[in-house]
């Protein structure tokens, strides 16, 4: 035992002299464990020296090093974070039914609804999303999707110490590939859909797929298995060697078969045939296509939860909307000013072709990309806007350290492919952009805001700049209504 430490296989055992575990220098407290993860940007081996000044008792990294505290040299650091996390918090996941929700677009609706059917249906359930994790008597918001694993345990563990007997938890591909789930014994896994995405990070779409479905192979046999979209045609990919139960879903095709019945520009009334008794019928009050997708995956997997298909008709109706996901700002009289997360060339697809079923007049699209991320895809996204809206307006997303006016260009060069008359405008300062077409798009028409939801922060350069979508569009909103009008409403 050297610093309260000891390590059997792959199981780690910390004496109460440790106080903590963290991957960063600069959250390292008295007593902590540091590890050292070689990063993109720098590696946390150069940062060891300022950890032991603020009071690492112990320090874990790959590299060998000689130090004035005890030292592990480890094959992965990544891994040992996740483990070491785990241990401090007493495998928090063991006492849970954990429930992992991953896929291109709709994870965050996903968890959200699930969360809702579950807990709808009795049980205890805590949330991880990237909006806010709730741990049942506390919510915070999110920074990262899937939190880096010291902070994703002691979420688990404020979880199990409130109750929960459930955690749902949204999983991005960077969290699996940057193993912070992985001291998660998986009980459910849930595939929304795969698209392009993150391919600056992972390369390729095979080796997106292929970190996506390292998710489910975790699965083991006795678990309560895999719900896989059958109308995605990754989901074959993931399927591939799985040894834990699958039920598939889909529109089309699937275990679990959702018919729209009736869909207007708000929402549908949909039958969903579980192949199980009489099928569940109800109004789901959110628009398009894409979440009735969204709803049929946190439904399979409410069911395989073992909530009742009353209660999930039951609550279908209410199921609430996620903060910026097609979030509504409307006044009588005024355009119907949309804010929407899609930051995808499918999102976005999915987005402008629900946003079309909902208004009259024109559809104007305001949006950029976000910096250091997929370049690959800016140009795809330019021929989808130019393809789908009447009207676009090129700004800044969060360029991060790009620069905004060549992230403009390279979506431009998309739409210059299809209608070059598409674009309107190219107006980089962000709250400006949606000022101006807030002003001149006609009461009929709709202004689509894509790319950031909720998003409190723009980053230029590590410089953070305070501005939501939703808090300019309604004050742009107000400035049109100024003259007599009695409020904007969020829908
Ligand atoms: C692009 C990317 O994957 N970045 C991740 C990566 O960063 P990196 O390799 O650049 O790390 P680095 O900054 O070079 O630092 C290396 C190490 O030194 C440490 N350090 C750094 C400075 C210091 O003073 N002291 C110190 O100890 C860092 O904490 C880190 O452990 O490794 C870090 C440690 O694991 C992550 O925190 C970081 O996520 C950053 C914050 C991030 O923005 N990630 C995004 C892309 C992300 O993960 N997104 C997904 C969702 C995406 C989606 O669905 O759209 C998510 O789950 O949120």
């Amino acid at each position: 035992m050297a610093a309260g430490i000891t390590k059997t296989g792959d199981e780690w055992r910390l004496s109460d002299v440790i106080q903590g575990v963290a991957i960063d220098s600069r959250l390292v407290k008295p007593g902590y464990i540091f590890v050292a993860i070689p990063g993109a940007i720098s590696d946390g081996h150069a940062f060891v020296e300022d950890a032991i000044n603020r009071g690492a008792v112990a320090i874990v990294g790959e590299h060998p090093l000689n130090l004035p505290v005890p030292y592990f040299q480890v094959e992965s650091s990544r891994r040992a974070a996740a483990e070491l996390s785990a241990a401090y918090y007493h495998y928090p996941s063991r006492d849970l039914v954990t429930i992992g929700v991953t896929g291109t677009n709709g994870k965050t609706s996903v968890v959200y609804w699930l969360t809702a059917l579950v807990r709808a249906g009795g049980i205890s359930a805590g949330m991880i999303s990237s909006v806010v994790n709730d741990t049942g008597n506390r919510v915070r918001n999110s920074i990262l999707t899937t939190p880096e694993s010291p902070e994703l345990q002691r979420q688990l563990w404020e979880m199990r110490q409130n109750g929960a007997t459930h955690a749902v938890v949204e999983v991005s591909s960077h969290g699996i590939a940057q193993r912070r789930v992985d001291e998660i014994g998986w009980d459910l896994a849930v595939l929304t859909n795969i698209t392009r995405e993150h391919l600056d990070f992972h390369g390729t779409m095979e080796n997106y797929v292929a970190t996506k479905a390292k998710l489910f192979q975790r699965l083991p046999a006795d678990s309560l298995g895999a719900v896989l979209n059958a109308d995605n045609r990754y989901s074959d990919v993931v399927r591939e060697g799985l040894v834990c139960p699958v039920v598939t879903y889909g529109l089309e095709a699937g275990d679990v078969r959702t018919e729209i019945l009736e869909a207007t520009a708000w929402g549908s009334r949909v039958r969903i045939d579980a192949g199980q008794g009489r099928p569940i019928e109800a109004q789901l009050n959110h628009p398009g296509q894409y979440n009735v997708y969204n709803l049929t995956a946190a439904v399979t997997a409410a069911l395989a939860l073992g909530v009742s298909p009353e209660v999930i008709q039951r609550v279908i109706p209410e199921l609430p909307g996620v903060p910026g996901r097609m979030q509504v700002l409307q006044q009588p009289g005024q355009p119907t000013v949309i804010v929407d997360y899609a930051h995808t060339p499918d999102g976005l697809t999915q987005s402008l072709i629900t946003v079309r079923k909902m208004v009259e007049g024109r559809v104007w699209l305001v949006f950029g990309a976000r910096g250091g991320r997929d370049r690959g895809k800016r140009p795809e996204m330019g021929r989808v806007a130019a393809t789908l809206a009447d009207c676009v307006v090129l700004t800044a997303d969060s360029p991060n350290d790009e620069e905004p006016d060549a992230i403009a260009e390279a979506i431009r060069e998309g739409i210059d492919t299809v209608d070059p008359a598409k674009l309107i405008k190219i107006e980089l300062d962000r709250a400006r952009a949606i000022h101006w077409v807030v002003k001149e798009a006609q009461a009929t028409d709709c202004v689509l805001i894509t790319g950031r939801g909720p998003e409190p922060y723009q980053y230029f350069h590590g410089r953070r700049v305070v501005l939501k979508d939703s808090d300019v569009a309604l004050d742009a909103l107000g400035e049109r209504v100024r003259k007599g009008a009695d409020g904007v409403g969020i829908h």
